[in-house]
Order: structure tokens, then C-alpha cells, then sequence
């Protein structure tokens, strides 16, 4: 049977809320209310992924840490759960709550011996987030660079990396589709799957994003679209199957 591309509909933290930001830009924060209320609904919807993210762990302000652990707690389906897993305990903290994988960012580009060090220790319950502009990485809450995209990929491959997210920051919260060229040029540079973020506007998106998966396109992560109500979750998984 042919792969189908997986959705994970996103349900990013800030200040205790679900949010949507523009260019992952703090301050362009748009509220969508209780995060286990969003995160329950886009279960009930038939979702298997959900993509839960800690901004303010990511952006240095704070965290949700507690809040995090109950919306994954809650879940009966898969979570993916990233922002601010830096350390040993904050990443002790993240596999503690049930989630099935984490997503590194900025510590992949800062503190690569550790990352390479929970690689070889997790194995695909860890992934990195390569969020870029360009192809150039950024790292803490997107405000700093953070290296070269190939380059990095290249030297996460070595260390057996099981996954990458990809984030086109450019295109994230703006509702004007994916950067196809970059996941396609991402996908050819590596052999392992790859979960594309950011931009994703209409069921034509998840469309297009649907014929990469036999080039490597595992999973497309779906904010904005969602909460802004220009497809259900229930139109957009049937769109993929
Ligand atoms: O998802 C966002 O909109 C976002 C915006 C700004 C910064 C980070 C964002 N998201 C996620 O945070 C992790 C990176 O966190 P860290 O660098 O490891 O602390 C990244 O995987 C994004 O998914």
C-alpha cells in the first residue's frame, strides 16, 4: 500500500494559551484559548499526530512545562513535543510525559556533542528541528543563526539522526503555502524522513505536500490553516488518504 503523508496539527503554547504566531516573530501572537481544549478537539477530529510546542521555553521566557505534560498526558494519540529540550533534564522532563519523540533546535546547533550523545541514546524518539531562513539555520526562538543548513544535516546523517523537521520560517503562520523546493532539496540531501512545516494554506498545499512522500516527505505539520478554519482536519485527512 502506498504511504500516506501524516498530519500533525500543531498546538503551540505561550503564557499558559494555544497561539499562532507570524514568522515564529514574538509578539504576532494570535489566541486560540486553552491548549488541552485545542488539543483534545483536533483528536476527536481523527487526528494521530500532535505537534506541541513550548514557546516560551523555545524563546527563553519562561515555560509551560506542567501544562505541556497534561496536554500530552491527556493524549490517546502520537505527540511530538519541542521547545526549549536543551539539557538533561529538560529532555528527561519532555520523554517523561508520554510523548513519542522530541524535537531539538537549538541545541543542534549549539550543543551538538549532546546532541549526538541523545542520538545514539534515544534513537528516533529523537528529532531535530532544522528551521531556516534561506539556508541558514536559526536557533533560540528563531532570533539567532545558527549555521548552515546542508552542513548540518549533513553531520547529524553521520551521527544517525532518525528525523528532521523543517521549517521554512519565512513561510511559518502565513498562510502562502509550503517551500516545496527547499523540502525537496532537503529530502535529496538525506535518506531519512522528513516532517515539513510552515505555510500550509489549503488542501491543495497537502496535496502537493502528499506527492513528496515517496521522496521523503513523511508529515506535514498544520497550524494556522486550522485554526483559522480554511479546512477541518476531518477535510484535510481525507485529502491525504
Ligand atoms: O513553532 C514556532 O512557531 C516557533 C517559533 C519560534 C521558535 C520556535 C518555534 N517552534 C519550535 O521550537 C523548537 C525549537 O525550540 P528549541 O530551539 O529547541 O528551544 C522548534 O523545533 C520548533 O518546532
Amino acid at each position: 500500500m502506498a504511504k500516506q503523508l501524516e498530519l500533525l496539527p500543531a498546538v503551540d503554547v505561550r503564557d499558559g494559551q494555544a497561539v499562532r504566531l507570524v514568522h515564529g516573530e514574538s509578539g504576532t501572537e494570535t489566541s486560540y484559548g486553552s491548549p488541552l481544549e485545542a488539543a483534545l478537539a483536533w483528536q476527536r477530529s481523527g487526528a494521530e499526530w500532535l505537534h506541541l510546542v513550548d514557546l516560551d521555553a523555545a524563546f527563553g521566557t519562561g515555560d509551560n512545562r506542567q501544562l505541556i505534560a497534561e496536554v500530552a498526558g491527556a493524549m490517546d494519540i502520537k505527540v511530538e513535543l519541542s521547545g526549549g529540550i536543551r539539557d538533561d533534564a529538560a529532555l528527561a522532563a519532555a520523554l517523561a510525559t508520554g510523548c513519542t519523540r522530541v524535537n531539538l533546535g537549538t541545541a543542534a546547533l549549539e550543543t551538538p556533542e549532546w546532541v549526538a550523545k541523545v542520538i545514539a541514546e534515544h534513537g528516533d524518539r529523537i528529532a531535530v528541528g532544522l528551521d531556516v531562513r534561506g539556508t541558514t539555520l536559526r536557533g533560540r526562538g528563531w532570533t539567532r543563526d545558527g549555521g548552515d543548513l546542508y552542513e548540518t544535516l549533513a553531520r547529524l546523517d553521520s551521527e544517525g539522526c532518525a528525523r528532521y523537521v523543517v521549517t521554512d520560517i519565512a513561510k511559518d503562520g502565513t498562510l502562502q503555502g509550503p517551500n516545496l523546493e527547499l523540502l525537496k532539496n532537503v529530502c535529496a540531501a538525506t535518506d531519512r524522513p522528513v516532517v515539513a512545516s510552515g505555510g500550509v494554506s489549503s488542501l491543495d498545499d497537502l496535496r502537493a505536500l502528499a506527492s513528496l512522500v515517496d521522496e521523503g516527505v513523511e508529515g506535514a505539520i498544520v497550524g494556522k490553516a486550522l485554526y483559522a478554519k480554511a479546512f477541518t482536519l476531518e477535510e484535510a485527512l481525507k485529502a491525504v488518504a
